[in-house]
C-alpha cells in the first residue's frame, strides 16, 4: 500500500475534520448563567451566515414511568442525563454537511415527543448547554469554545426567577433541586470543563468588552476556517495551548532574542514534523520485543530534500536535519525590490531535485511573491507541483490565495493563519522581521 499524499493517515483526516467543514461554536456554563444571551449576541453579530442554535437540553433522555414517579429525585445535572451518543451523531452529520433529526424533548412530560426537528446543514452551528464540553469527542468537533462564567448567586437568582415566574414551580422545590443537584453538578462536572474554553466570559449586564472579544475571536477563527474550506491543500496545524503559548511568546515585541530563537525552534520543529506527515509512505510490518507483530508505515526518506529561502528559511534547516538524517538542503536567495519586484539572486539545489519531494522552508508567507518565485524555480527544475510541500510558521490569507491559486497542487503546512497585511505588506498581527529577530540583526 502506498499513498502519495498521506490522505489515508489518521493525522491528516483529523486535520481535515477540524478545518474543512461546518463551523461549530460551543457555549457552556452553569444553569441560568446567560448562555442563551451569549448565543443571541453571536447570532446577531454574525449577520450573513446561516446559523443553527442547538440546545443540549434537546438531548435529555426521556424518563421511564418509574423515573417519572420520582422525578424530583432525578438528576438532570449529571452527564448521564443526556443522550450524548445521539448528540454526537447529529453533530457529526451536520458538520459534514448532512441533515440531522434533532430530538424533541418535552419538559412538561419529560419525554421525547414527535415530530423531531429536521435541521439542514448551515455555515455555523452554536451548541449550548451545561455540559457541552464534557465529552471529548464533542469538544473535538468544536472550532470555538466559550464558557459563560457567572457568579453562583447571580445564577441562583436567575434560576429562581425563571423556574417560579416563567415555569410556575414552587420556590421550595426549586431550592431543594438547586442544593441537591444543580450546585453539586456545577462543582463536579461543569466547572471542571472551564479549562477547555478558548474564552471564559465573565458575564454581566452590558459587558461590551466581553462581547467584542467573543465576536472578534469568532470572526478571526471563521476567516481561517473559510480559507481552509476553500483550499483543500492548505493544512493548518491543530491548535493547542502549547502551540498558542509559543506563538504568543514569539509574537510579543518584548521577547528577548534568546527566547525568540528557543520558542521559534520549538514551533518550527512541530511544523516540520507535520509537513513530513504529508510525504508518501508504504506499509511496513515489524516484530516487537514482545514477539508481537506491529503493522505500521515507513517513509521513503531518500526521495526528499529541503530547500530554504535565504535567510529566514535557514532557521528551519536544523529542525529538518534533526528529523531527516543526512537530508540534502538546497538554497534560494530572492531579493525584494519595491520598484522591480522579486529577483532571483542565487540558487543552489540538489542535482536530482526533479526526482524528489521538496520541503520548501520559509517561516513567513506574506504577499506570496517570494514563495511564487521560489516555487516557479522548482518547477523550472522539473519538480512536479504536487511534490512540493511549503512549510511556514505563519501565513497571510493574501499569500495563501496567491500561492494556492497559481499552484493548486502544492501543499502548504502552517501553524497559524494571520488576519492580513498592513499598508507595508507586513503580516498582521505577525511577529515583526523574523530574520532580524532570529539572527539578532536589529
Ligand atoms: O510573501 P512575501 O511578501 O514575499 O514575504 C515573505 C518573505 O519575507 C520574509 O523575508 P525577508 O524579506 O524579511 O528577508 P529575510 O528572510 O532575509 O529577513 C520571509 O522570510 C519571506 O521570505
Amino acid at each position: 500500500m502506498e499513498s502519495s499524499s498521506g490522505k489515508n493517515s489518521p493525522e491528516i483526516s483529523s486535520m481535515e475534520n477540524n478545518s474543512k467543514q461546518t463551523f461549530i461554536i460551543g457555549v457552556a456554563g452553569g444553569s441560568a448563567s446567560g448562555k442563551t444571551t451569549v448565543c443571541d449576541i453571536i447570532t446577531q453579530q454574525l449577520q450573513g451566515q446561516q446559523i443553527i442554535v442547538l440546545s443540549q437540553e434537546s438531548f435529555y433522555h426521556g424518563l421511564s414511568e418509574q423515573k417519572l414517579s420520582r422525578v424530583h429525585q432525578y438528576n438532570f445535572d449529571h452527564p448521564d442525563a443526556f443522550n450524548t451518543e445521539r448528540l454526537l451523531s447529529c453533530l457529526r452529520s451536520l458538520k459534514c454537511g448532512n441533515e440531522a433529526n434533532i430530538p424533541n424533548y418535552d419538559f412538561k412530560t419529560h419525554k421525547n415527543v414527535s415530530p423531531e426537528r429536521k435541521v439542514s446543514p448551515s455555515d455555523v452551528i452554536i451548541l449550548e448547554g451545561i455540559l457541552v464540553f464534557h465529552d471529548p469527542r464533542i469538544r473535538e468537533l468544536m472550532n470555538v469554545k466559550l464558557f459563560v462564567d457567572t457568579d453562583a448567586d447571580v445564577r441562583l437568582a436567575h434560576r429562581i426567577y425563571r423556574d417560579t415566574v416563567e415555569k410556575g414551580r414552587d420556590i421550595t422545590t426549586v431550592l431543594e433541586q438547586y442544593s441537591k443537584f444543580v450546585k453539586p453538578g456545577y462543582q463536579d462536572f461543569i466547572a471542571p470543563t472551564k479549562k477547555y474554553a478558548d474564552i471564559i466570559i465573565p458575564w454581566g449586564r452590558n459587558n461590551q468588552v466581553a462581547i467584542d472579544l467573543i465576536v472578534q475571536h469568532i470572526k478571526t477563527k471563521m476567516g481561517q476556517h473559510d480559507i481552509c474550506k476553500f483550499y483543500s491543500n492548505l493544512y493548518v496545524m491543530q491548535s493547542t495551548f502549547q502551540i498558542r503559548g509559543m506563538l504568543t511568546i514569539i509574537r510579543d515585541a518584548c521577547t528577548s532574542k534568546h527566547d525568540f530563537v528557543f520558542y521559534a525552534d520549538r514551533l518550527i520543529r512541530l511544523v516540520v514534523e507535520n509537513g513530513l506527515g504529508h510525504l508518501p509512505f508504504k506499509e511496513k510490518q515489524v516484530n516487537t520485543p514482545t514477539s508481537a507483530v506491529y503493522i505500521g508505515v515507513e517513509f521513503r526518506r531518500e526521495t526528499i530534500c529541503g530547500v530554504s529561502v535565504i535567510r529566514s528559511g535557514e532557521s528551519m534547516e536544523n529542525a529538518l536535519r534533526a528529523c531527516c538524517k543526512g537530508i540534502k538542503i538546497g538554497k534560494i536567495l530572492i531579493h525584494k525590490d519595491a520598484g522591480e519586484g522579486e529577483q532571483l539572486i542565487y540558487q543552489h539545489l540538489p542535482k536530482d531535485i526533479a526526482e524528489r519531494h521538496v520541503l520548501l522552508l520559509d517561516p513567513i508567507l506574506a504577499t506570496g511573491n517570494s514563495a511564487v518565485q521560489a516555487i516557479s524555480l522548482l518547477l523550472e527544475k522539473g519538480v512536479p507541483e504536487s511534490n512540493i510541500i511549503f512549510l511556514n510558521l505563519i501565513s497571510a490569507p493574501q499569500g495563501i490565495d496567491m500561492v494556492c491559486k497559481r499552484y493548486p497542487r502544492i501543499k502548504i503546512v502552517t501553524a497559524e493563519i494571520e488576519l492580513g497585511l498592513n499598508e507595508n505588506c507586513h503580516v498582521i498581527p505577525g511577529m515583526g522581521d523574523f530574520g532580524d529577530r532570529y539572527f539578532g540583526t536589529y
